[in-house]
């Protein structure tokens, strides 16, 4: 062992220490993935120099390397050392800004050692807490395992580290009083709970500290997953810090102890405080969570509540001590050797662990399986090894030393212990259930009210119609009732009188019936014939009529055929005059055609030059207009046409068009054709006979004008 090097075999210089410090603890949010702790866990325990010690920790299942931290406190000198060793130096020198401690060999010789921390003799006990506590109790409220144990000398000051109550002096408070101070102020109450067991390790066995009589308890590993628990201990909730300290309180005083010569107050066994923090992982970090689990699935109604389960064990073990310094005999030599035994095994783990051992004793003592997780698990485990200052017990001391040493080298897997707590989710399914039920008897309950209501109501309603009806039915018949004896009464009335009536009829029917009787019929006889002769002379009367109409009407029928046949010789005379008509208009229109085709000739011949040709053209068509005139004047009548015209004038004629009579229209017509007929002549004579003045001009054209003049006119 080189004087100037490091005596746990690491090599100078080549260390990465870490800071034990609060801010060096890990916080969820760096918690990523599987795949940051899984490539982490590939150089689980190669390198314990490279590795990040507790503030690394980072959420996985197989977790991630986080070595055990180790702080050294050297107690201050005792009365009884300092008389003892009032002439001598401490065995050891610590240079706590270096965090190292000179353990001396002898005057002019020491072996320097690095721990994580070195707390001298004034190290307060608060800072002492700082350091090597509280980053594993921060990491138990994250949900991981920490262990923080003492490991030292008897009489060192592992009690008084870890267990002192501090009621006097509150400074003096141990690791326990004020882990449990700042897990109660982080905690929620109302989500979060905090349950303590407090146990000893005596002589192999695990004994109830809060409960004496439940010793020999049972040491449970989960064979899956490797957690050790202890079901059979004593679990007590703790809701406040002063309970805490009353449960302190009664451990220690269950605590086996013994006056030794190194300590009048010396344990005789390991005492194990158990904190069990259980938290609810709430809002975007549980999402979180279940998204990298497998909780997604789960129903929102049904996804059990996700916890973080922390554990935090706090190991004041029993101090090693050589049996000829402690002057142990009887029970408690057989308690010291125990103790030596089970620290013994310890130290082999430890040893085994450090060295990457393949093979770890755990099995070989109740201490080792307890503290299993602590050391190689998934705790963050904090170890304080304690010294005394004394030369006189230097080798103990070198042992402590080595043990703090090669406890560094020890490296976990730290990992978070997060679940589904589907205890709170059957108890808050029970409560659901429950409410459900008290809601759904409440809503039959109040349906049945309703029901019962609604029926009552009904009754008496039905009940009051039944009356109201009943009423009116009695008042209806005794109605009726009085109306018929009413009725009845008026009837025997009516009979009564009837019947006096009657009386008084027949006695007079009797005293003149038979004179009536023939009076009567000869009346109605007569009566009768009467009547049938009234009828007989209404019916000849009527047959008269009637043959009077028939002869009236006949008459008229013979008067009506002489008509029909004068109408009809008539309509025979128009149509034979109509014929003729017909007849006379074809002739004038041929005659027409004629003398327009003579005046073209006559023009044709005038345009030639003939004139002698067309003079007796003209001769004879003038001789013919004035034959016509001539025979005309002749009889001393114009035409029978011209005539009526002249006679009955132009408007009279048009209106006679007119008429509603056939034949009134017929005559109209033919006057009209007539007429036409003879303009037609007249003019073609008057067009002929001005183309023969133009041409050349007689002596009698003059006179002959003069009549065209008169006639037209
Ligand atoms: N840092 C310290 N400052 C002052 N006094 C101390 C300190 N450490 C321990 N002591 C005192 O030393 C004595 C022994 O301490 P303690 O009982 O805690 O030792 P221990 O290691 O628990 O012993 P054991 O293993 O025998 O139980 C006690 O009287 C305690 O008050």
């Amino acid at each position: 062992m080189a004087s100037n090097g490091y005596r746990n075999g690491i090599l100078k210089g080549s260390v990465k220490v870490e800071k034990l410090s609060p801010s060096s603890n890990p916080k969820p949010s760096s918690i990523k993935s599987k795949t940051t702790s899984t490539q982490v866990s590939s150089v689980r325990r190669s390198s314990p120099a490279s590795l990040g010690g507790v503030g690394s920790g980072v959420k996985g299942d197989s977790g991630v390397p986080g070595r055990v931290r180790v702080a050294v406190r050297l107690r201050p000198r005792n009365a009884e050392e300092q008389v003892a060793d009032a002439d001598f130096a401490d065995c050891v020198e610590l240079q706590p800004e270096l965090k190292r401690l000179k353990l001396r060999k002898n005057n002019w010789d020491s072996d320097t050692y690095e721990f994580d921390e070195v707390l001298t003799e004034f190290a307060s006990q608060k800072r002492v807490y700082e350091v090597v506590a509280k980053p594993v109790v921060e990491s138990v409220l994250d949900g991981y395992n920490g262990t923080v144990m003492a490991y030292g000398q008897t009489g060192t000051g592992k009690t008084f580290t870890l267990g002192r109550l501090g009621e006097e002096d509150t400074a003096a408070r141990g690791i326990m009083v004020r882990s449990m101070e700042d897990i109660l102020a982080d905690i929620c109450p109302e989500t979060d709970s905090i349950s303590v067991s407090y146990l000893q390790l005596y002589m192999e066995t695990i004994q109830d500290l809060l409960d004496p009589t439940n010793d020999n308890i049972p040491i449970v590993e989960d064979p899956k997953t490797g957690d050790v628990s202890v079901p059979g201990a004593t679990l007590v909730e703790i809701r406040n810090q002063h309970s805490f300290v009353e449960l302190l309180r009664l451990g220690e005083a269950h605590r086996f102890a013994a006056n030794t010569k190194l300590n009048t107050e010396s344990s005789r066994s390991h005492a194990i405080l158990m904190v069990h923090v259980k938290r609810c992982v709430k809002g975007s970090e549980a999402a979180l969570s279940i998204e990298n689990g497998n909780g997604s699935h789960m129903s929102k109604n049904f996804r059990p509540p996700l916890v973080r389960k922390g554990k935090l064990v706090v190991v004041d073990l029993a101090g090693s001590e050589r049996i000829d310094k402690s002057g142990s005999e009887g029970h408690t030599l057989e308690e010291a050797k125990s103790i030596n035994l089970s620290l013994s095994a310890l130290g082999k783990c430890i040893n085994a662990l450090a060295e990457n051992s393949p093979h770890v004793p755990v099995r070989d003592s109740k201490l080792t399986r307890l503290l299993r997780d602590s050391f190689g698990g998934t705790a963050r485990t904090s170890l304080i090894v304690t010294i005394g200052p004394s030369p006189r017990h230097r080798g103990e001391t070198t042992s402590t030393i080595m043990f703090g040493q090669r406890a560094m080298k020890v490296e976990n897997m730290v990992k978070i212990k997060e679940e589904f707590d589907y205890k709170s989710l059957s108890r808050r399914l029970d409560i659901q259930l429950d409410k459900l039920i008290a809601e759904h008897e409440r809503q039959q309950k109040a349906f049945q009210d309703e029901l019962e209501r609604i029926t009552i109501e009904a009754q008496n309603h039905i009940s009051e119609v039944e009356r109201n009806y009943a009423e009116a039915l009695e008042n209806e018949q005794s109605r009726y009732q009085k109306d018929y004896k009413e009725s009845i009464k008026k009837l025997e009335e009516q009979w009564m009188l009837n019947q006096q009536k009657l009386n008084s009829d027949r006695a007079r029917v009797e005293v003149k019936q038979e004179p009536l009787d023939m009076g009567l019929a000869v009346a109605e006889l007569q009566k009768s014939l009467q009547n049938e002769i009234n009828l007989r002379k209404a019916a000849e009367e009527e047959v008269n009529s009637l043959k009077s109409q028939l002869v009236q009407w006949r008459r008229s029928e013979a008067v009506g055929n002489a008509e029909v046949l004068k109408l009809r010789k008539l309509l025979e005379d128009e149509e034979h005059q109509k014929e003729k008509l017909e007849e006379e208009i074809a002739g004038l229109r041929s005659q027409l055609l004629q003398l327009s085709f003579e005046a073209d000739e006559t023009r044709r011949s005038l345009d030639r030059g003939g004139s002698g040709k067309i003079l007796t053209g003209l001769d004879s068509l003038m001789s013919q207009v004035r034959n016509s005139q001539i025979k005309d004047s002749g009889n001393g009548q114009k035409a029978p046409i011209v005539n009526l015209f002249e006679q009955v004038g132009l408007q009279k004629i048009l209106s006679l068009l007119e008429s509603e009579d056939s034949d009134v229209r017929i005559h109209a017509v033919k006057v009209v054709a007539n007429l036409a007929a003879e303009v037609l002549v007249m003019m073609t004579s008057i067009f002929v006979t001005i183309l023969i003045c133009r041409s050349k001009p007689r002596k009698d054209c003059t006179s002959w004008w003069s009549y065209v003049v008169v006639d037209a006119s």
